[in-house]
């Protein structure tokens, strides 16, 4: 919990929370190294030709070291080996459907088309608000919106350009790493400016040959579950059971919860997952996920709570059906269970009611081969997604796939069995608090989220988000995430409404979501009016003001975009696998993995009481059928039968071990490779093995002299300890007890042995010049004993 912050350092952390992922070392340096290219050739104006540079840059990204083995037949973590020149695996550049839009053609945000300034974010949020009405979608859920911010975690998180302080913009406009958005006499927000910190980038070519600004993706682009086992093999180890097979878990008030932050003994997990004290002000602490969002609100941490649940649930089912197979391919198959499912949720329930009938049957039409995206199917497990270029779009990050903002509501709820309403709790006030989930449940929350409904797409946020975003307990305001979004995309320099509009309709397979000229919602005339050109229209702001196509959330433009995105991202399982699958819902994910169901929407996404109801008591719906997983050769028991990728090797404390040639993981984790020994009830702390002696030995502290060396497990040091007999006894010594030495307990003079002196029994009693008050304020405290 980070404490005693400032309401805006507490804004900025949260924010800081959203947009920065669990990265190792490695990738912070490749941002910075690429940070260092842009800076050269647009500010120093390298003299090398941009080619040269570009694929500098290109280098500098590929040098992150996979987190996967492209022999494996499962998916890596961070999407590396899916698709030809690892297209969107982690840390790789976002692609855009059209040219970049810079104001200066290279970085700089977007301004008007003839180089004026653009309208205020701010002005334009609040025009929005005035000018249009928030209304309540008649077909879907709250689940549905949820699952769209569930869904983006799992494939999108751009980063902020590394290295600012804690409130680094000051709104005098001259921070490079700042885009502020000015406020006018705003009627909320007393801040004097808001401010957004750019995004991480890399340098990029445009078709025109000019250097630009192209923004990174830290995550695995592809839907692989990344939500709930990170990108990085050191964050997956550090979420997995030392069985090696499940999650980690918190069992509170008999239910499981993901893990909290005090579970996990690492310091890079306690920093990018501890939240301020200013929104988690109930004192909870912080849980961990896949990732750094998981808090953002508790709805979502639900939504994790859910597949962290499944995934445990699908390991206890694969462990009997196939006895023979080891930890890694259990953990592996039921990784890939668990990504089968999202993507069934996905394509099957959430994206016909986003695109409806328009959108769907180009999405069917080209899954059928009949378009240049044609996919090879594998019959033997996972298939890259895509031949084609599967990265993610700009403009899906950073606006249309943020349509789901504007239908988040003020309250949240959660449920009991029947549905009944059992708690209501305002959305400002549980920004990264995790409360609601606490106090009654995810079965209790993910109920509520069902039984929520959604606004329908359009200019008027919710006050939680238009004017309270990440509202400190202290203050009575936040930020405005609508004029966040539309600053971000100045910022990655989107196409504007029409430049994208344009594209659409004449794209040869997306064309025929338009019918003609969009219609557009009560209040465009004068949101537009904003602008001085129609031609420079911010493309979220036509993208939220379109009206939905038929059976559609949303309208034709976002629908081009969300269905090109998807169908780049769509992957392929094996037949037998893909019949397991075929049954999965989300209401069969809650009936399976949750506690206290009764009767849900059969579709989930759907508004209550506008379509079938099914019950979770039903052992169609609870169960979970693995037969397809059923693997003949693995029926021994003997837990041999391999297949899981092969990874960094990692122990369960996090520690990076490398084991010598010749010699497995495997081994190196059981301490069975030369040079390798670490203590497992020490949280794998390095020990040092004397010559001649055993790794089993040293950890006990049963090395033989003249090997004898005694390892204090709690100051972490050695020393030499032979007793009167001549026998290393590290026991005896570390308690004074051998016949003729006494120590002081400073064994940080690593070979420390002192004389008995004559006539003495206990060291404790008659030695006055070796201060034992010392030792034992020293190791009394630390180990609290
Ligand atoms: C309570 C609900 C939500 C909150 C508080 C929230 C908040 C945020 C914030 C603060 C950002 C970063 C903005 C920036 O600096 O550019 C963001 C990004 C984003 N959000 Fe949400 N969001 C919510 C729900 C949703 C939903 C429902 C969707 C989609 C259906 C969604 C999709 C996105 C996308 C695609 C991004 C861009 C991610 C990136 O580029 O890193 N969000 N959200
Ligand atoms: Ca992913």
């Amino acid at each position: 919990m980070e404490r005693g912050l400032s309401p805006l350092q507490a804004i900025m952390h949260a924010h800081r929370r959203v947009r920065n992922g669990f990265t190792i070392a490695a990738m912070d340096d490749i941002s910075k190294e690429n940070e260092r290219i842009l800076h050269q050739v647009f500010n120093e104006r390298s003299t090398e030709p941009l080619d040269v540079m570009v694929e500098r840059a290109v280098n500098v990204t590929e040098s992150f070291e996979r987190q996967g083995n492209c022999d494996s037949s499962f998916p890596s973590l961070d999407g590396s080996c899916n698709a030809n020149g690892d297209a969107a695996r982690s840390m790789k550049a976002y692609t855009r459907l059209v040219s970049a839009n810079y104001c200066n053609g290279r970085d700089s945000p977007r301004c008007a088309a003839n180089g004026g300034a653009l309208p205020s974010e701010r002005a334009i949020s609040l025009a929005m608000r005035s000018n249009t009405q928030r209304t309540i979608s008649n077909d879907v859920s709250y689940a549905f919106t949820a699952w769209g911010q569930f869904i983006t975690h799992d494939i999108i998180q751009t980063p902020d350009v590394l290295g600012s302080g804690d409130v680094p913009c000051d709104c005098t406009g001259t921070a490079p790493q700042c885009k502020e958005i000015t406020l006018d006499n705003d009627p909320v927000i007393t801040f004097p400016c808001l401010f957004i910190i750019r995004s991480s980038s890399q340098l990029g070519q445009s078709g025109q040959g000019t250097p630009v600004r192209e923004q990174i993706n830290q995550l695995s682009g592809f839907l692989d579950g990344t939500t709930v086992y990170g990108f990085t093999s050191k964050h997956r180890n550090l979420l997995t059971d030392s069985d090696g097979m499940h999650l980690r878990m918190q069992s509170v008030k008999g239910n499981h919860f993901l893990p909290s932050v005090d579970m996990i003994n690492d310091n890079g997990i306690k920093d990018k997952f501890s939240t301020s004290s200013a929104l988690n002000d109930k004192g909870h602490a912080e849980l961990v996920a896949g990732d750094t969002r998981v808090l953002e609100n508790p709805l979502l941490s639900s939504l994790h709570t859910l597949f962290a649940r499944l995934h445990n649930n699908a390991v206890d089912q694969l462990r009997t059906i196939n006895p023979g197979w080891n930890k890694s391919r259990v953990f592996a198959e039921a990784r890939l269970f668990v990504i089968g499912v999202m993507k069934e949720i996905n394509y099957n329930e959430h994206m016909p009611l986003m695109v409806g009938n328009p959108g769907m049957a180009v999405m069917n039409s080209i899954g059928r081969g009949k378009s240049k995206n044609k996919k090879r199917a594998n019959p033997d497990g996972h298939v890259p997604p895509s031949q084609d270029n599967p990265s993610i779009r700009n403009e899906f990050a950073a606006a249309a796939y943020r349509f789901g903002h504007s239908m988040v509501p003020d309250d949240f709820k959660s449920a009991n069995t029947d549905m009944s309403q059992k708690r209501s709790a305002k959305l400002e006030n549980n920004f990264f608090d995790p409360d609601l989930l606490f106090r009654d449940g995810a079965g209790a929350c993910l109920r509520g989220m069902a039984s929520m409904e959604a606004a329908n797409v359009g200019g008027h946020y919710a006050d939680a988000t238009n004017h309270k975003l990440f509202k400190p307990n202290t203050l009575n305001h936040g930020v405005d995430l609508l004029a966040i979004n539309l600053a971000r995309g100045r910022e990655h320099g989107l196409g504007t409404y029409h430049e994208l509009r344009d594209w659409c309709m004449n794209h040869d397979d997306y064309g025929i979501m338009y019918n003609g000229l969009p219609s557009m919602q009560n209040g465009w005339n004068n949101v537009r009016n904003m602008y001085n050109n129609d031609g420079d229209v911010d493309l979220y702001v036509g993208l939220l003001m379109e009206q939905p196509m038929q059976n559609a959330e949303v309208g034709p433009t976002a629908g081009c975009i969300i269905v090109d995105q998807f169908l780049a991202l769509r992957g392929v399982f094996s037949s037998g696998q893909l019949n397991t699958i075929k049954g999965w819902t989300l209401s069969k994910a809650l009936c399976n993995a949750m506690e206290g169901m009764g009767s849900i929407q059969a579709n989930l996404f759907k508004k209550a009481g506008t379509g079938q109801n099914i019950n979770c008591n039903s052992r169609n719906m609870a169960g979970m059928d693995m037969t397809a997983w059923r693997d003949e050769s693995a029926q021994s028991g003997t837990g041999d039968v391999g297949g899981g990728e092969e990874e960094d090797c990692i122990d369960r404390f996090g520690n990076v071990l490398v084991p010598p040639e010749g010699c497995s993981c495997k081994n190196a984790k059981k301490n069975k490779c030369p040079g390798i020994c670490r203590d497992p009830k020490n949280n794998g702390a390095e020990v040092n093995i004397p010559e001649g002696c055993s790794c089993k030995a040293a950890i006990k502290n049963k090395c033989p002299p003249p090997a004898g060396f005694c390892f204090h497990k709690k100051l972490k040091v050695q020393f030499e300890a032979i007793c009167g007999d001549g026998k290393a006894n590290c026991k005896r010594a570390m308690k004074n007890s051998c016949s003729d030495i006494c120590h002081n307990g400073d064994f940080e003079n690593t070979l420390l042995t002192a004389s008995k002196p004559e006539g003495c029994k206990k060291c404790k009693k008659c030695i006055q010049d070796i201060d034992f008050s010392q030792r034992k304020k020293k190791s009394g405290k630390k180990n609290g004993k």
